[in-house]
């Protein structure tokens, strides 16, 4: 599977836990990130992760791109609702193209964690 990992500032602790968490699950996949929290796991985790630019600076948009191409499995955003982002738009258009696409999109640790027991079960 081909799997993206986004994860807002004040959220990327709960993704660096929730990668090391999972570990096991991710490192049997191909993974994709924006490129500041591409390499915060890669510095925690040492999985393998291809990392986009980073989030303001279009890396949000290059990961839609691979939506639109039909190029990716699942999305796992950590979004933080609370603070206003520059980039606003284009974390709109991420998300709806998952909707588009009907990409399974996690975007809290909640559905995430749900979404990998489950996909581990499998
Ligand atoms: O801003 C982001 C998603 O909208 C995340 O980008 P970074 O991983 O580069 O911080």
């Amino acid at each position: 599977m081909k799997i993206a990992l986004i994860a807002h500032d004040k959220k990327k602790d709960l993704m660096i836990e929730f990668t090391k968490k999972h570990r096991d699950y991710f490192e049997k996949h191909e993974l994709y990130a924006t490129g500041t929290t591409g390499q915060l796991i890669i510095d925690h985790t040492q999985l393998n992760v291809h990392r986009f630019k980073s989030g303001p600076l279009g890396g949000d948009q290059q990961i839609g791109a691979l939506i639109s191409e039909e190029l990716m499995d699942l999305v796992l955003f950590f979004r933080d609702p609370l603070t206003a982002q520059p980039h606003e738009p284009d974390v709109s258009a991420l998300i709806r193209l998952c909707d588009v696409y009907n990409v399974p999109l996690a975007t809290n640790i909640g559905t995430a964690n749900y979404l990998i027991e489950y996909l581990n079960a499998r």
